[in-house]
């Protein structure tokens, strides 16, 4: 199944154009607002990446999108209706891993996987899961014995086992190992290829920037942008970023260390000629500035 087909398997229905649809999304826990207004929608065969600093609203969106959490406000459609009220066969359509993974900790990865697939009517073959995720090693350990990694892809394995056409993965990389999470990068990718749709969260800039065909930053609970990289990076950084090129001659090379607190002051004073360069301001300048905003807000 290919990029943007709306197809989806199981469903003897017209498929709904988007995979999620969520709209003025509101969601309080006593006196914090953690969703305050997110619009997004989702499409099959396409990864969208929720991006935006901690505590911005994106697991809560994640769980109000999977039905785990109920909204206070607003609409949300998953498969085309909402979630919380989703038959077995519906639920059995989507794929979740959230981020402390909900693991049974008396059980062993294996026992897990074999039972978790008796859940589908046609799941994929955990034992080929196993090994493509290098659990394999690790498969007659008890969960609570692992490491985090190696929960990460037992988690993993679980959400892609019975082939969602929707998949939710709440920092699916964290903590694993660069081979792993190579191997995982590929297996998201092939997940959308075959026409799934593919909503992650993810503060691994490089994740976003080699997996993400969307990218909806939330900040404060809203959504600040939406679109491409290009897009984002022209909506939230106005096009240019400042950066200060500092050198300085050999009599006042001592000076730079004072110079470095200091530069807002007069460079000349010190010795020190400033350089400004002007040049489009990168996703990650944009991540720090509105991670430097909310944590003035919540002051
Ligand atoms: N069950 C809960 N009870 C109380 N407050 C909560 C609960 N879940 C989330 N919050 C609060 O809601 C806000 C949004 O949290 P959320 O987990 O959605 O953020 P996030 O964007 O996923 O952050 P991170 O990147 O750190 O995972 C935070 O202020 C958080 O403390």
């Amino acid at each position: 199944m290919g990029k943007n087909t709306t197809t989806v398997k199981g469903s003897p229905k017209a498929a709904p154009a988007s995979a999620l649809e969520i709209a003025n999304l509101r969601k309080q826990f006593g006196d914090v607002t953690a969703c305050e207004n997110v619009s997004l929608t989702a499409n099959f065969g396409e990864i969208t990446a929720l991006l935006g600093p901690n505590g911005a609203g994106k697991s809560t969106t994640i769980a109000c999108a999977t039905g785990l959490l109920n909204p206070d406000g607003g609409e949300v459609r998953l498969l085309g209706s909402n979630p919380r009220t989703h038959d077995a066969e519906t639920r059995a359509r989507v794929g979740v891993m959230l981020q402390d993974g909900g693991l049974t900790s008396g059980a062993t990865a294996k026992h897990l996987l074999e039972y978790a697939s008796c859940l589908y009517s046609h799941p994929r073959n955990w034992r080929v899961l196993s090994s493509e995720l290098g659990i394999d090693a690790f498969a007659s350990t008890l969960v609570r014995r692992l490491s985090g990694g190696q929960r990460q892809r037992l988690s993993l394995a679980l959400a892609l086992l019975g082939e969602p056409d929707v998949l939710f993965l709440d920092e699916p990389t964290a903590g694993m190992d660069a081979a792993v999470k190579r191997r995982t990068r590929e297996l998201i990718r092939a997940e959308a290829e075959r026409g799934a749709a593919v909503i992650l969260t993810s503060h691994a800039l490089d994740d976003i920037a080699s997996l993400a065909d969307r990218i909806i930053v939330i900040a404060g609970g809203v959504v600040r942008a939406d679109g491409t990289l290009a897009d984002v990076e022209s909506t939230l950084g106005n096009g240019t970023a400042l950066a200060l090129d500092v050198s300085a001659t050999a009599p006042a090379q001592e000076n730079l260390t004072g110079f470095e607190r200091a530069v807002r002051e007069a460079a000349t004073a010190h010795g020190v000629s400033l350089t400004v360069n002007r040049g489009p301001a990168s996703l990650e300048d944009i991540l720090v500035t509105l991670s430097t905003h909310s944590t003035k807000e919540q002051k």
